[in-house]
């Protein structure tokens, strides 16, 4: 079974391939971190995937309409900003809606989906602040609980660890290896290669809109691969407490 699958998905900006001819598969419990230096096109190959982008080729995602996509895959878009004055609890119940026939309210099933991501997230002491008066790492744990709440087996997230405390930035990525754990699916940008190699089970690097490396951590993040991708040395040592990585210096 595949969540999502992409064929020469390719797309061109002012005569530049910002995404070349990507190709992959993913299924059923998979914790998937996408790498890649800053302008890799890591946020154009979600949008893309998502059918949010116009691109070439083919994506199982894009090709779907809209109401079944909103079922498969939450989507969590790199920006923050969450415009309305309500509470948490209400920013995260919008995660419901794909699954409400129109005008409805809440039901047993929406409600529990709801605690469940409140209580994932570490959100019952905030659930009845105003989620606008709330720090940016708070508002990022709501957001992510709100695609949570949405209880889809696909979960897409842009860079949803940025600026979040080390302690948010753990448990965030176990949530994540918890979900994949359970047969759902998470496919992650993220910069910080140490938390990739630990909670992901399978890096996609990408490297001018190309994948360059697909595969567990171990076999993506090799000194060559680190070097030539990112241009820096790294530390990585498999412990007893799981894999250690850690970039070093800029090669010059
Ligand atoms: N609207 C646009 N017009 C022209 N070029 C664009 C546009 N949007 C993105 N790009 C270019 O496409 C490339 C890929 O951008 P993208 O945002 O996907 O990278 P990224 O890997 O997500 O980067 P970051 O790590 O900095 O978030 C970049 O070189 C960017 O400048």
């Amino acid at each position: 079974m595949s969540l999502l699958t992409l064929s020469g998905l390719s797309l061109t900006r002012r005569g530049r391939r910002v995404l070349d001819a990507v190709s992959l598969t993913i299924g059923p419990g998979e914790c998937v971190g996408l790498i890649g230096p800053n302008g890799a096109g890591k946020t154009t190959l979600m949008r893309a995937a998502l059918g949010l982008l116009a691109a070439e080729g083919a994506s199982s995602l894009a090709d779907s309409d809209a109401a079944a996509r909103a079922r498969t895959a939450a989507w969590m878009p790199q920006s923050r900003e969450i415009a309305w004055p309500v509470s948490v609890e209400t920013v995260i119940a919008l995660g419901r809606l794909p699954h409400l026939p129109r005008g409805t309210r809440l039901r047993g099933d929406d409600r529990a989906a709801i605690d469940a991501a409140i209580d994932r997230m570490g959100l019952t002491p905030l659930r009845n602040r105003t989620a606008t008066r709330l720090s940016g790492g708070e508002q990022a744990r709501v957001l992510i609980a709100r695609a949570l709440a949405q209880d889809t087996p696909f979960l897409i997230a842009d860079e949803p660890i940025a600026g979040l405390d080390p302690a948010s930035q753990i448990a965030t990525m176990q949530v994540f290896a918890d979900l994949a754990a359970e047969g759902r699916s998470v496919l992650v940008s993220l910069h910080d290669l140490g938390l990739a190699a630990r909670h992901c089970t399978r890096l996609l690097m990408l490297r001018d809109g190309g994948l360059v490396a697909d595969g567990p951590p171990a076999q993506v993040l090799t000194p060559g691969n680190v070097r030539e991708v990112f241009g820096v040395t790294a530390y990585y040592e498999e412990t007893r407490d799981g894999p250690v990585f850690q970039p070093m210096e800029v090669v010059r």
